[in-house]
């Protein structure tokens, strides 16, 4: 295997030093990286570049087994190398169903032949996502895939005797419930966010309250029952309230964002153009700046792509018959460093915090979102922050189209990510896809 020696590279945007990847870890820092090279080892010269730990992403959607017209999981998975990401979850709403031991190792084995990134296959709480009776969850659990992250997600789990065997049973094997909060009968027909906009556009709303009702029976039943519980999409300034009143008591809870919900307002919705249509719906700027508010102060712990590719078919329509989701995993990096970090209000270890420590650490995922040090396996993305770049989605990895950041111009770029320590993206290019192995 290549050998890369990275010199003047910033981890986590601090001082600049030299980093040598050697047999898949993090051989040596400093002085000794470039000491202890071997003359075929390949350097790049990292100037002005930060590195980070592989980002992670606690909610991808692969369409793999299913909707493979939309993305697969070669497809998926290379989109998220280029963003960055060494690792994903990917969620549940697959066909058949993600709710087997059977369903989840196939999906663990097709992300390790592929082998842009580790796939790590997101169990469903129910049989079918149909909310009545839970699937075989310690079965997915000790399968291969060894699942710890359960959700319905694109249904929530609304019936709260459910959802409490749910958050009992998953104790045993140190699981957690990612809960896609929408109450239901309040969304029923929902086209975007109940307000002015929903008001004067003739579209049917999706009030705040759907999702802040849910989110606050959950935590309550968390507590209740001594579990751990995942808020995916939290988008509202109601719900990262209650968020940071329940961590406030201690209940064991933690919640992502996504990077739309951290830029993109119900206003987008002015044009018809269903590329912005998403469950949960964009917002108001109010909860956009709640909610950035929120991942700064650590309310939120994470930021999670939601990467929800759909054909065109399923997209080029009217608004109403349009599918719900946007794609993700290509410009999730960008909007959190244009957001949060251009903007003073995180830091570069905190980014690394967000979208690497955390959400390795809520799905349970081992050697990545790790310190940037020696012995560590090299699990990395080398960004560009002074890069600019215009969103092209014909031009991505992804299968699908559905970008709302068509045509801006976004901070940032994915320069290399390393699997390992074997470069599946250089020059912020894909390594051909020969090269990679399992
Ligand atoms: N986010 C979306 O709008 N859509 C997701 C489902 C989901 O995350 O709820 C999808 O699977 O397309
Ligand atoms: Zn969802
Ligand atoms: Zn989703």
């Amino acid at each position: 295997m290549t050998d890369y020696l990275l010199t003047d590279v910033s981890p986590l945007g601090e001082a600049a030093t030299d980093v040598l990847l050697a047999d898949g870890r993090i051989a040596a820092l400093g002085a000794d990286a470039r000491a202890r090279a071997n003359d075929d080892a390949v350097t790049i010269d990292g100037a002005g570049l930060v590195l980070l730990p592989g980002l992670v992403d606690l909610h991808t959607h692969l369409r793999e087994p299913g909707r493979e017209d939309a993305e697969t999981i070669r497809t998926g998975t290379r989109a998220a190398a280029l963003g960055g990401f060494t690792a994903v979850h990917a969620m549940a709403n697959t066909s058949p169903t993600q709710d087997t031991a059977g369903v989840v190792e196939q999906v663990w084995r097709l992300g390790r032949e592929a082998g842009w990134v580790d796939v790590h296959p997101v169990g469903a709480v129910t049989v079918g996502l149909e909310g009545e009776r839970l699937a075989e969850l310690g079965a997915m659990a000790d399968s291969q895939a060894q699942v710890r992250v359960f959700s319905d997600d694109g249904r929530c789990v609304h019936d709260p005797v459910v959802m409490r065997r749910a958050l009992e049973y998953v104790k045993a094997f140190d699981g957690v419930v990612a809960q896609h909060a929408q109450e239901p009968r309040l969304t029923e027909g929902a086209q975007m966010h109940e307000g002015v906009v929903s008001a004067e556009l003739g579209l049917a709303g999706w009030p705040a309250v759907a999702e802040e009702a849910i989110i606050a029976r959950d935590v309550l039943l968390a507590e209740h029952v001594g579990s751990r519980l995942h808020v995916c999409h939290l988008s509202t300034a109601g719900s990262v309230e209650i968020v940071r009143w329940a961590k406030s008591r201690g209940i064991d809870v933690t919640a992502e964002a996504t990077p739309h919900h951290l830029v993109l307002t119900d206003e987008e919705a002015r044009g018809y153009d269903p590329v912005f249509k998403v469950n949960p719906p964009l917002r108001t700027q109010a909860d956009v700046d709640a909610v950035r508010a929120g991942l700064e102060d650590g309310t939120i712990d994470i930021v999670a792509t939601d990467h929800a590719p759909h054909t065109r078919e399923d997209k080029d329509c009217e608004w109403a018959a349009a599918a719900f989701g946007m794609t993700g995993l290509e410009t999730a990096l960008s909007v959190v460093q244009e957001t949060m970090v251009d903007t003073g209000r995180m830091t570069w270890a905190d980014v690394a915090r967000v979208l690497s420590t955390n959400p390795a650490r809520i799905g349970r995922v081992a050697d990545h979102g790790r310190p940037v040090a020696v012995g560590e396996p090299a699990n990395l993305v080398l960004v560009d922050p002074a890069a600019r770049r215009t969103v092209v989605p014909e031009e991505q990895a992804t299968k699908s189209t559905n970008s709302p950041f068509r045509g801006r111009e976004l901070h940032g770029r994915v320069v290399a990510t390393f699997l390992r320590g074997r470069a599946t993206v250089l020059d912020g290019a894909p390594v051909d896809e020969s090269q990679v192995v399992a």
